[in-house]
């Protein structure tokens, strides 16, 4: 895309890469004007007049040498924006070099090199809109090797999520940066999600690196930060969500589907699999994605085979799990509501992933109905699909037909993590997806960095609202009842 065509794109424009006069006489430079972030849109630079938005010919310059992406929570939320080396020459963040594929979170100011082509000052047009969450929430900003910032990455139920750098010496490399996901606890109980994800090592989870808790109730756990945005985001291009073609959907199954496999031979089962809660290293197709928000994960590998406990959100939720289209019955819920149907296992994650296939291929929700939480349940538990609809026209059959076994009310008939892999649709494309999984996946996960476990249990909201739910709020709420 010509630079000049950025002007026609409609949105606000987050950041921008102003040229410095580095390389303005030298033919390797066509391009310098500024270049505009926006939302949602990746901004990529190299020698691939097909695939980059701006081009240097120079034969130093990959086909495609770096890319450049904003992401925003919402929009209470600061933007962060990445810059991502794809080269084989690299390129550097004020002096410092990326690593081969690293990508780096860019600070206002920061000066972009990119050797025979040209140098950036990137400039955020949204500075910091809030207060600081660490001073408000009197949170520890230095934590052993860390170093905590003021950057939110993402906001919950449970906590917030920020920016953290671990302390290193110097080098002529730029240092990573981490998340860490502050949440309040109650003191000397038990935290089941730090506990499960300190266990857990696979390339589509999200790796916990270190947890520590301070003496205020805190407890923080240290993880990787994913840097793409979540699944929600990335199909909310517009006002609504948008169907993403079938090969780009199956990539991303493909990689659920090996985590569910890891998850539940572990024993763990993660009960809130929604949009959200996937997320994705590059804004783009064939990323890595990663499970995060272990939060109600439950961990079946001690004692319990099957769980009893109503817990997600209603929209993504199998009907076994027990949720009750009338308020009132609440009131009178226990665990043997869901006792009576023996409880429910981990196809509730594929129930989950089934909704999630549904809304990738077609933009809708399977059971949204008028939108309010009782018709989500009520249509959830009857489980009539209409696949006659114009959204799915281009859709396969095979693909159609994964999708219904999933979203199948009849437990032992819908298919579990092990067997989905079996299904037609996942075993025709089975050699081109392990191709992928194999040299784009498995490589773009780094190992961890240390171990430690706590024992900390967290506080729960005193108050869970329960409001209609929609498929735009973002922030779609949990219950839980037990
Ligand atoms: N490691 C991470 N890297 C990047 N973004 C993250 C990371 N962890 C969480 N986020 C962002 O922060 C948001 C909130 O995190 P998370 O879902 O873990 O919190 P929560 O309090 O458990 O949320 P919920 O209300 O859904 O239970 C996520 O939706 C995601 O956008």
């Amino acid at each position: 895309m010509a630079v000049n065509t950025f002007e026609s794109l409609r949105g606000q424009v987050l950041g921008v890469l102003e040229p410095l006069p580095v390389y303005r006489n030298q033919d390797v430079n066509e391009n310098f004007a500024a270049v505009p972030i926006f939302k949602n849109k990746l901004v990529k630079i190299g020698r691939n007049s097909r695939e980059c938005d701006i081009i240097f010919p120079h034969p130093s310059i990959s086909s495609i040498h770096c890319m450049f992406w904003a992401i925003r929570f919402d929009d209470d939320s600061v933007p962060m924006h990445y810059v991502k080396d794809c080269s084989l020459n690299g390129i550097s963040i004020n002096g410092l070099l990326l690593k081969r594929g690293q990508t780096c979170l860019l600070e206002d100011e920061d000066v972009i090199a990119i050797p025979n082509a040209c140098e950036y000052r990137f400039q955020a047009k949204i500075k910091m809109l809030t207060s600081d969450l660490i001073e408000q929430l009197g949170f520890q900003v230095n934590v052993e090797n860390w170093r905590l910032t003021s950057k939110v990455v993402g906001s919950g139920t449970f906590g917030h999520v920020l920016v953290a750098n671990e302390k290193a010496e110097p080098t002529r490399h730029q240092p990573r940066s981490y998340a860490v996901k502050i949440i309040k606890m109650k003191p000397n109980r038990l935290d089941k999600e730090a506990k499960i994800l300190l266990r857990l090592d696979h390339p589509n989870v999200i790796k916990v690196h270190m947890t520590f808790s301070d003496d205020r109730n805190h407890l923080y756990i240290f993880q990787d930060l994913i840097t793409g945005g979540d699944l929600f985001s990335y199909l909310a291009k517009t006002d609504c969500l948008s169907p993403i073609p079938e090969t780009e959907a199956l990539v991303i199954i493909f990689q659920i589907l090996h985590a569910l496999k890891y998850l539940h031979s572990q024993g763990v089962v993660h009960r809130d699999l929604k949009l959200d809660n996937i997320l994705l290293c590059t804004p783009e197709p064939c990323t890595r994605i990663v499970l995060a928000d272990f939060g109600i994960a439950k961990d079946l590998s001690t004692k319990h085979s099957r769980m009893h406990t109503v817990v997600g959100t209603p929209e993504y939720c199998a009907p076994e799990v027990g949720f009750k289209a009338d308020r009132a019955a609440y009131k009178e819920f226990s665990r043997a509501a869901t006792m009576e149907q023996h409880g429910y296992d981990a196809k509730c994650d594929l129930w989950s992933l089934g909704v999630i296939a549904h809304i990738m291929l077609t933009g809708i929700s399977p059971f949204y109905g008028d939108g309010s939480e009782a018709s989500i349940i009520c249509n959830a538990k009857i489980g009539n699909l209409d696949m006659s609809t114009k959204q799915w026209t281009k859709v396969s059959e095979h693909a159609k037909s994964f999708v219904r076994s999933l979203l199948e009310t009849n437990v032992t008939k819908r298919l579990d993590s092990s067997r989905s892999f079996q299904h037609p649709w996942i075993a025709k494309h089975k050699g081109h997806l392990e191709k992928i999984y194999q040299k784009k996946i498995i490589p773009d996960s780094e190992p961890r960095q240390s171990f430690e476990e706590t024992n900390w249990k967290r506080k729960l909201p005193k108050s869970v609202k329960l409001s209609p739910t929609s498929v735009m709020n973002k922030k779609a709420r949990k219950l839980e009842l037990s």
